[in-house]
């Protein structure tokens, strides 16, 4: 089977994929989700016309020049307005964010006002009509659209929501992803492994890149090189409604690489399998119903940049969300050799150099390698058949944090 190309993986992977359906949830679980529904102002912000400052609610016409002198009638503090109305010469004592009294048309700042040995108060600067106060509905009115429907709920977003008057708000539901981690020799951590075993590592790092991004993930364990197995939990998955199931390990063409028999026979529909990709090349992706399936390989750092290119824009588009990947220009601080037919992702590290950013590669690159990986903040990415690179020649990184 020919490679598939990077690009076309990524079509296949993407197609058909749409946000999944709304659900309202509490805004204590709202943060990062985005907004199903266009949302409307529920009230009108500010309700009234409100003090900005701490100070004297005056009638300006009284205060045209300064000094003038005033007498405080009352007191208006947020939450508790001044009921009365200001009559000439009169002023009353306001605080920041309480309603001005009728009457009143602006506010004297407190550092600008003497109070006086019998308790009226003297205005040492002249005030003008309007000054520091916040006008009613000066952020929104009741029925003014306040957010977009695909809006990213960060927490400005969601403090306009509260301010709005939502306690809930619509909000596209969380993908499941189910993560199953194959292979006889793959002990958990902490569980001392056999002769001839190894840990499990890369479950994790796909579980905590599947939630930083939003998904709910269900971690179904370790599962040895047997096809019933490998089904039952696949089985698992699909009756738990996974919206992707990772499969880590089995996908290459060794005997005991079980994955991609066990899809079929389960019944997913293989849209691929292997692609021109290194690291990472012998993935596979189907389809159940809803249900997508990503078969990454098993070592490490290929499921982990398979994930990054392949299971990040996936959860993206079912969260309602669009994904850029965030490809810059570098220049290479060592040459690179001629790339072969698949599109190469080089760990590197990228930093910041007086011409922008430069891009070191790291000398190995084997596809075990957790500690490359955990040290690079960037891949190169290479196009298939690239030529050699000198040093100094411009490159493309796809940063990784
Ligand atoms: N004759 C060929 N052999 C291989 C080819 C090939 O084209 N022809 N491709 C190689 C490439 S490229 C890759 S990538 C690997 C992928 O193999 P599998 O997906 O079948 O992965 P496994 O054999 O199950 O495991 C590979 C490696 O990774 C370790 N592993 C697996 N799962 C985990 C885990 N959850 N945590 C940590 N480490 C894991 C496993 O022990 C192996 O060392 O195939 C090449 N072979
Ligand atoms: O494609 Mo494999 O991931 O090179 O090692």
């Amino acid at each position: 089977m020919a490679l598939l190309p990077v690009d076309e993986a990524l079509e296949r992977i993407l197609d058909g994929l749409g946000p999944l359906a709304t659900e309202d949830v509490p805004l204590t679980e709202a943060a990062d989700r985005v907004l199903a529904a266009p949302l409307k102002a529920r009230r009108t912000q500010p309700p009234f016309n409100a003090s900005a400052m701490d100070g004297y609610a005056v009638r300006a016409v009284d205060v045209e020049t300064a000094p003038a002198t005033l007498s405080v009638i009352g007191e208006s503090m947020a939450g508790h307005r001044f009921s009365g109305a200001l009559q000439p010469g009169e002023t009353v004592r306001i605080f920041t964010g309480a309603p001005v009294p009728e009457g009143a048309d602006a506010v004297l700042i407190q550092e600008n006002a003497h109070i006086l040995a019998d308790g009226r108060i003297e205005a040492a600067e002249p005030v003008s009509a309007g000054r520091h106060i916040r006008r009613a509905g000066l952020d929104f009115r009741e029925g003014d659209p306040v957010l977009e429907q695909g809006r990213v709920l960060d927490p400005a977003a969601l403090s306009l929501a509260a301010a709005a008057g939502h306690a809930t708000l619509p909000v596209v539901s969380r993908p499941l992803v189910a993560v199953i981690a194959t292979g006889d020799e793959l002990v958990p951590p902490g569980t001392e492994p056999g002769p001839d075993q190894i840990v499990a590592s890369n479950n994790f790092g796909i579980a905590a890149l599947a939630g930083r991004d939003g998904a709910r993930v269900a971690d179904l364990g370790i599962v040895a090189d047997r096809e019933e197995e490998i089904a039952a939990a696949l089985r698992k998955a699909l009756t738990a409604s996974a919206d992707i199931v990772i499969t880590l390990g089995g996908a290459s063409v060794g005997e005991h690489d079980l994955v991609r028999r066990v899809l079929e026979a389960e019944g997913i529909a293989l849209s691929f399998w292997k692609v021109a990709i290194r690291p990472g090349k012998p993935m596979m992706f189907g389809r159940r119903e809803a249900t997508r399936v990503l078969g990454l390989p098993g070592n490490p750092v290929s499921s982990l940049v398979c994930a990054h290119l392949f299971l990040r824009p996936m959860i993206a588009r079912l969260s309602g969300r669009t994904f850029t990947p965030d490809l810059r220009h570098a220049e290479l601080a060592a040459p690179m050799r001629a790339n072969d037919g698949r599109q190469d992702y080089v760990r590197a590290s990228v930093s910041r150099g007086p011409r922008g950013l430069v891009a070191t590669p790291f000398e190995l690159q084997d596809s075990s390698m957790l500690s490359t990986l955990a040290a690079a903040n960037a891949l190169v990415v290479r196009e298939p058949n690239a030529g050699p690179s000198e040093a100094g020649a411009r490159c493309q990184v796809l940063m990784l944090r």
